[in-house]
């Protein structure tokens, strides 16, 4: 259980293609990872992710810790049983949400005592509190409580979160049970090479069956990001998970690909599907813009989900205009679909030696955006 089991190594780039065994499932490498943060991946039921092609959806700690609350999850039998979602899981830890999202009142090397940003009702956050709580929840990938800091950040604030979050990794490790669940570490180390390096040193001689590469995506310029991943990709295990948090857009899935990446996740699919913003072969477009009124053409001509073999840029886009809860269900369907399907696309190219020219030719099309 828990082995990563490498099938292609790109002779060019870092790219690797994988199988990562779960208790629930075997998942497929690269991955994208839809967002669920509570407990459901917004407007989509568990059946159409599976049509869509989604291995393994994220949850949240932070989030179901404070509603409904881990017990009820527990005595629902655990997330799986709870959403009726019967492929991995993986939880996030709660270190990124309680710093961007509660009040924070404390933060020690103790832990991070806070307000809930629901109802300002108090909690102390720290390794053992977000290990027992992943343990109730039963995701099959579990993460570190960690400190990830925003950008910019002093070398020194940087330096001091690194050696937080090695010792938050430890007690993470120390209280982490449960056989069926597997506990990732973390790397911090923000934008500096050296922190970087030590943090992955760090971590990995504590030893987990698989690596979160925390700290970036908030809001570095993605050249840097790049050069971090550059760093770690020769200093990680090649035979561990490499896990990009919170990336990303389209050309960052593949630009991290090619150095080493093997899981994402992201909140943009669904966040843009609420908002209409799509992705489409040739970019990106917003559903709701005025030129689309009369365009009986689907969201994108070369994409073959069932929003693009059934609806039209105009349906939808009245949709939006008139308010309706299918738009957003239409958009966030595609765009997932697009991200996953992106993924098959850059595994299937390293498995057949063609990664290179792959990557060159999204990159041409979509123009590295990435922003
Ligand atoms: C968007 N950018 C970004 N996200 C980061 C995240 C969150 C990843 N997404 C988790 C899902 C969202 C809700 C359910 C789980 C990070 N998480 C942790 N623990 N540490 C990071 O350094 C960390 C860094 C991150 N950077
Ligand atoms: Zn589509």
């Amino acid at each position: 259980m828990f082995e990563f089991r490498l099938q292609a190594q790109c002779p060019v780039t870092g790219a690797r293609a994988g199988e990562f065994v779960t208790p629930h499932g075997v998942i497929k490498t690269p991955v994208f990872m839809p967002v669920g943060t509570q407990a459901t991946v917004k407007a989509m039921a568990p059946f159409e992710l599976e049509e869509i092609g989604a291995q393994i959806i994220l949850s949240n700690t932070y989030h179901l810790y404070l509603r409904p609350g881990a017990d009820i999850v527990e005595e629902a039998g655990g997330l799986h049983s709870f959403m009726d979602w019967h492929h991995p899981i993986l939880t996030d830890s709660g270190g990124f949400q309680v710093f961007s999202l509660a009040t924070l009142n404390r933060v020690t090397d103790e832990g991070v005592e806070c307000q809930s940003h629901i109802d300002g009702s108090r909690h102390m956050m720290d390794p053992e509190w977000s290990m027992e709580v992943q343990q109730k929840l039963g995701s099959d990938i579990a993460m570190c409580f960690d400190q990830c800091l925003h950008y910019p950040t002093t070398k020194e604030e940087a330096e001091t979160a690194l050696a937080r979050t090695t010792r938050w990794a430890r007690r993470s490790k120390d209280a982490h049970t449960r056989e069926d669940q597997a506990l990732f570490g973390i790397i911090q180390g923000s934008v500096y090479e050296d922190l970087r390096r030590r943090s992955a040193e760090d971590i990995t001689s504590i030893g987990f069956p698989g690596y979160g590469i925390g700290g970036l995506s908030v809001g570095e310029p993605h050249h840097i990001m790049y050069e971090m991943l550059d760093v770690l990709q020769h200093v990680m295990p090649f035979d561990k998970p490499r896990y990009l948090m919170g990336v990303g857009h389209p050309s960052n899935l593949v630009e991290g690909v090619a150095r080493g990446v093997d899981m994402f996740d992201c909140v943009l699919p669904t966040r843009n599907g609420r908002t209409g913003t799509v992705f489409v072969s040739t970019g990106r477009i917003n559903i709701k813009n005025q030129v689309y009124a009369r365009d009986f053409t689907p969201l994108d001509p070369s994409c073959d989900c069932y929003v693009c073999r059934h609806f039209t840029k105009a349906y939808i886009r009245h949709l939006y205009k008139a308010g309706e809860i299918l738009a957003a269900r239409l958009c966030s369907w595609h765009n997932l679909h697009f991200l996953i399907k992106l993924m098959e696309g850059v595994r299937e190219s390293i498995l057949n030696g063609t990664f290179p020219a792959f990557r060159k030719n999204f990159i041409e099309v979509f123009h590295g955006e990435g922003d």
